[in-house]
């Protein structure tokens, strides 16, 4: 698992949410629990999915979630998104979070990994095809 430690958050990449999680979101234990985890990462996935949808989206899947290493109070974590894929009503998105620990030493380490698919929804929640993708 040495693929996990860093020594630097992604260059030339901004990330879609930075948050850090509070006592409230630990166990007995001090480490955070996965389903806040799962909650930022699934707020991180869907943002360029809205963007990309001109509009509102629901989460249809959960196709994959590893959490590598774990996430403690007080870590300021970076949550990048990158869309995969564009289907006819769903976008795929791959996010990887990173977490700063020790911020006066500068540790990163890579704490999860997760891949979404969003459906684009219509004001009755059903699906509707992705627009064109328009150049900016
Ligand atoms: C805002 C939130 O995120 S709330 C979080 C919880 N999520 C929800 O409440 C959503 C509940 N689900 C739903 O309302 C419905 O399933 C919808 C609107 C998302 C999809 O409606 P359906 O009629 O079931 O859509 P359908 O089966 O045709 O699939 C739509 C797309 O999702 C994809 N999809 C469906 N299931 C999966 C799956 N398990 N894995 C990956 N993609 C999937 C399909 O391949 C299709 O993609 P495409 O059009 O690009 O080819």
């Amino acid at each position: 698992m040495t693929d996990t430690l860093q020594t630097s958050l992604p260059q030339g990449k901004m990330p879609q949410l930075r948050v850090m999680p509070m006592p409230a979101d630990a166990n007995v234990h001090g480490d955070v629990f996965g389903g806040w985890i799962m909650a930022q990462v699934d707020i991180a996935g869907s943002l360029p999915a809205v963007r990309r949808a001109n509009g509102r989206v629901a989460t249809v899947a959960v196709n994959s979630f590893v959490f590598k290493q774990p996430v403690f109070v007080g870590d300021l974590l970076s949550l990048y998104a990158d869309i995969v894929k564009v289907g006819n009503t769903s976008i795929t998105v791959n996010v990887e979070v990173y977490a700063e620990r020790n911020r006066l030493q500068v540790e990163i380490v890579k704490v999860t990994e997760a891949t979404l698919t969003y459906v684009a929804t219509d004001e009755n929640r059903q699906r509707r095809p992705i627009p064109p993708l328009v150049e900016e």
